[in-house]
């Protein structure tokens, strides 16, 4: 099979993966790119995280890899879907893997690692029958998205704990209240829909003030792994900026959404940050819902958070709770001490 690609081809798909705004736009682009070569018959894109968790009965904490399918489908359940035995075995001091070649000296498989970025690493996964040219053409190709990668990520994650910012906060959210309004929830203490929170540590200032800026940065990272072993693999997570993080949790119902809030308290709670010692979190979360704009959810998360602070912190508080007790514009005039 030949490459039958012409060079205005190639420019015409650099220019097309450039002009996307952000990561989740140039990875479609960049599939519907592959999509196009005649020559591949699959592709699939991945995020893999290196984790470090305790497992059940154990004592020791083992490496492990978590790795999300490119588009995270949030209405998705993920856990029985397991893509580590693609990733196990491979060797990862090397970015490229090929399957044994046939007789004819093809590789069935291919797959491109990305890496160097202050995001996780990617892996690209390509099925068909892939001469010599074909694999340096795809090598190509992978390097020129890889630098794209780089770029998105530079400008959409936090420098210190590597989550998603703010502004990838804002698109995200976007996109979830645009799948509620196709699909309203009757009853969200019994159906499983998402859930937005604000999480915000206690006193963080005196951390600073105490300890100085170095430790204070520490914690905000181990606080951000803490959020990443706690939280499921379809939920969101992203830095607000500050001492302050987002969650938006999928796929629970309102107990399970309080639930899994009070349990990373209670892991917060009882962790000891070293040299610091013990912190505490508060948190104020609402229901997505595809009616009211993404500001006025993370508003009303953030006047639950207030809530939680101005009665002991330490607390989980929802904001449909105290809506019923108290007027909207009593909930804007809290005060923080
Ligand atoms: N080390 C460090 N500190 C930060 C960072 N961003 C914000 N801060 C500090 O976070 C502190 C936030 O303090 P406040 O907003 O007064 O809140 P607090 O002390 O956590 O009190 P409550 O939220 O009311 O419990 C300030 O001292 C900021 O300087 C950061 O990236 N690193």
């Amino acid at each position: 099979m030949s490459l039958n690609l012409t060079v205005q081809q190639v420019f015409c798909w650099s220019i097309q993966l450039t002009v996307q705004q952000d990561y989740q736009a140039l990875t479609y682009k960049f599939l519907d790119i592959l999509d196009e070569i005649t020559w591949i018959d699959n592709s699939a894109i991945y995020e893999i995280y290196h984790h470090e968790r305790k497992k059940t009965g154990e004592t020791k904490t083992v490496p492990e890899l978590l790795i999300k399918r490119f588009p995270l489908d949030f209405t998705r359940n993920y856990e029985e879907e397991d893509h580590n035995s693609l990733f196990a075995e491979l060797d990862h001091s090397t970015d490229l893997h090929l399957s044994p070649p046939d007789e004819s000296g093809l590789h069935a498989w291919a797959i491109f690692s990305i890496r160097g970025s202050c995001g996780p690493e990617r892996a690209i996964h390509l099925e068909g029958a892939f001469n010599r040219k074909m694999i340096e053409l795809l090598n190509n190709l992978r390097e020129m998205y890889r630098n794209l990668v780089i770029l998105h990520d530079t400008k959409e994650r936090d420098v210190l704990t590597k989550l998603p910012n703010r502004q990838s906060l804002d698109a995200r959210l976007l996109q979830v209240c645009e799948h509620y309004s196709d699909y309203q929830i009757i009853d969200k203490s019994e159906e499983k829909s998402s859930w937005i929170a604000i999480l915000d540590i206690d006193h963080f200032k005196r951390v600073n003030d105490d300890f100085g800026h170095l430790y204070g940065d520490e914690v905000l990272l181990i606080f951000s792994q803490l959020m990443e072993k706690c939280f499921r693999y379809n939920d969101f997570l992203f830095r607000f900026g500050g001492e302050e993080f987002v969650v938006i949790l999928n796929l629970a119902s309102q107990e399970t959404a309080i639930a899994a809030f009070n349990r990373f308290r209670d892991v917060v709670a009882n962790y000891t940050f070293p040299n610091v010692g013990r912190i505490t979190v508060s948190v104020g979360l609402t229901h997505v819902d595809g009616r009211s704009m993404p500001t006025t959810q993370l508003d009303h998360a953030d006047k639950a958070l207030y809530y939680a602070k101005d009665n002991g912190r330490n607390r989980v508080v929802l904001y449909e709770d105290i809506s019923i007790f108290t007027d909207d514009n009593d909930l804007s005039e809290i005060e923080l001490f």
